[in-house]
C-alpha cells in the first residue's frame, strides 16, 4: 500500500526504473542524432540515386528517339560524351560478312566515325574483356591504354559494357572518364547495364530500319539505286556543288536493241545482261558517284565534282567496258551488248544564280537528249550535250 492507501500495481515500473539518469539522457540524444544523421544520409543518397536514375532515364529516351543509324551514332558517340562528362566513348559493333558496313555504305556513302569500330566476329569483342564478357569498371592504366588503342590516353577510369541482344553478343560500349574514381569496381552497375541494353536494342532497331530504307531505294534486280534515290542524290549534289562551286555531271545510259536480247534469248538472259551492265558500270565509278536504274534498260550516273570533259572520259570508258562483256546467250555464245550514252554537265556561275529545280531539269533533259542523239548517230557511242543553263 502507498501513502494514499492504494495498492501498488505489480505491472507498473518502480519509480527508480522510470528515472533516466543524465548520462543515459545524453546518450539517447547522441543516439538520436546519429540516427537522424544516418537518415539524412539515406535520404541524400536516395535523392542522388533518383537524380542518377532520372538522368539515365532521359538518356535512354534520347537514344530511343533516334530515327536512323546515323542519328543514333551521333547520340551515342558525341552526345553521351557531353551528357555524362566523359573523355572518351567508343563503340564496337560485330558485323559478320560486313553486311552492316555494306548496307550503310550504300545508303549513306561515306559514314565514317572515328570512334565506331566494326569487328568480324564475337571473339574480337571477347578479347577486349580478356576474361569473362561482363560489365567491367576499371582504373587500370594498362587496360585503358589497350581499350582506346591508337588514341591519346585521356581517361583515368573506364566502363566496358558488353552489348547483348538476348544471349547474342552484338558489340561493346567503352566509356572513359578523366576522373579515376568515376568508374571504380564498387560502383553499382545497374544503371550502366540498363543503358547498354537500351543501346543494344536501338542499334538492332536502327539497322533493321536501314534495311527497310535500303529496300525502298535499291533496284532488286541490278542492285543499282532506283530512280527515287537518284533524284534525292541529285538534289543533294546540286546544293553541295552550289555551295562549294563544283561542277556536276550526269550520264544517261541506254542498252542498244535490248528488246532483241529478250526476244532471242528470253527474259532471264535479258535480266542477266542487265545485271552484268550494272556491275560493269559500278566497277568503274568512284564511291561518291551514284549509279541508278532509271527505267527498264536505262541507267543514270551522277558524277559529283566532274566537268563535261571528265564525264565524257568516264562515259567512253564505260562504253568500251560494256562492249567487251561476256554474257552467254541461250545459244551458248556471248551476246553482243552495246550501250548509247548521253552526257550533261553544270558548273555554278557566280554571275548567274540558278534555282535547284532548273539545274536538275537541265541535267536530266540535256543527258536524255544526248542519248537520243547517240541512238540517232548509230548507237554504241557517247554524245556530250552542248546545252548550257
Ligand atoms: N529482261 C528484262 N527486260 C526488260 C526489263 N525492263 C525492261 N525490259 C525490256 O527492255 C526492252 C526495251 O526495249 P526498247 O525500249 O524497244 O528499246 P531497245 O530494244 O533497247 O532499242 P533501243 O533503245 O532503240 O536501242 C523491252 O523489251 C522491255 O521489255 C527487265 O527488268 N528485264
Amino acid at each position: 500500500m502507498d501513502k494514499a492507501g492504494k495498492t501498488k500495481n505489480s505491472t507498473e515500473p518502480a519509480e527508480s526504473e522510470n528515472w533516466v539518469s543524465a548520462s543515459q539522457h545524453l546518450s539517447l540524444i547522441e543516439k538520436n542524432k546519429r540516427l537522424q544523421n544516418t537518415l539524412s544520409q539515406l535520404i541524400d543518397s536516395a535523392n542522388k540515386n533518383q537524380q542518377t536514375q532520372d538522368k539515365f532515364y532521359q538518356l535512354e529516351l534520347f537514344f530511343l528517339e533516334s530515327q536512323t543509324f546515323e542519328s543514333l551514332m551521333n547520340r551515342v558517340l558525341f552526345d553521351l560524351k557531353h551528357k555524362l562528362s566523359l573523355s572518351q566513348v567508343e563503340l564496337v559493333i560485330i558485323d559478320p560478312d560486313k553486311e552492316i558496313r555494306r548496307l550503310l555504305d550504300e545508303i549513306y556513302g561515306e559514314l565514317d566515325y572515328q570512334d565506331l569500330r566494326y569487328v568480324d566476329d564475337e571473339s574480337e569483342v571477347a578479347s577486349i574483356y580478356q576474361s569473362k564478357v561482363e560489365t567491367r569498371l576499371t582504373h587500370s592504366d594498362e587496360f585503358i591504354q589497350r581499350l582506346f588503342a591508337g588514341q591519346p590516353s585521356l581517361s583515368k577510369s573506364a566502363a566496358v559494357l558488353p552489348l547483348w541482344r538476348g544471349t547474342k553478343l552484338i558489340g561493346s560500349l567503352h566509356m572513359g572518364s578523366p576522373d579515376p574514381s568515376r568508374f571504380h569496381h564498387q560502383l553499382a552497375t545497374n544503371f550502366l547495364q540498363h543503358m547498354s541494353s537500351i543501346i543494344s536494342v536501338c542499334i538492332e532497331n536502327s539497322i533493321s530500319q536501314e534495311r527497310f530504307v535500303h529496300l525502298s531505294l535499291v533496284d532488286m534486280l541490278t542492285r543499282a539505286k532506283n530512280r527515287r534515290f537518284f533524284f534525292q542524290a541529285l538534289a543533294k549534289e546540286i546544293a553541295r556543288a552550289t555551295r562549294a562551286n563544283f561542277p556536276v555531271s550526269c550520264l544517261f545510259i541506254d542498252i542498244d536493241y535490248f528488246k532483241k536480247i529478250n526476244d532471242l534469248h528470253g527474259h532471264s538472259i535479258g535480266d542477266r545482261a542487265l545485271r552484268a551492265v550494272a556491275d560493269a558500270i559500278n566497277n568503274l565509278l568512284r564511291k561518291s558517284d551514284t549509279l541508278a536504274r532509271f527505267g527498264g534498260e536505262e541507267f543514270t550516273v551522277l558524277l559529283p565534282n566532274s566537268d563535261a570533259t571528265q564525264a565524257n572520259e568516264i562515259a567512253e570508258r564505260i562504253r568500251q567496258t560494256v562492249a567487251r562483256l561476256q554474257v552467254i546467250g541461250s545459244d551458248k555464245q556471248p551476246l553482243k551488248i552495246t550501250i548509247s550514252l548521253g552526257v550533261s554537265s553544270w558548273q555554278p556561275d557566280p554571275q548567274k544564280a540558278a534555282n535547284a529545280e532548273d539545274i536538275q531539269n537541265h541535267l536530266i533533259n540535256a543527258a536524255d537528249k544526248a542519248v537520243y542523239e547517240a541512238k540517232e548517230a548509230g548507237r554504241n557511242c557517247v554524245k556530250v550535250s552542248q546545252s548550257r543553263l
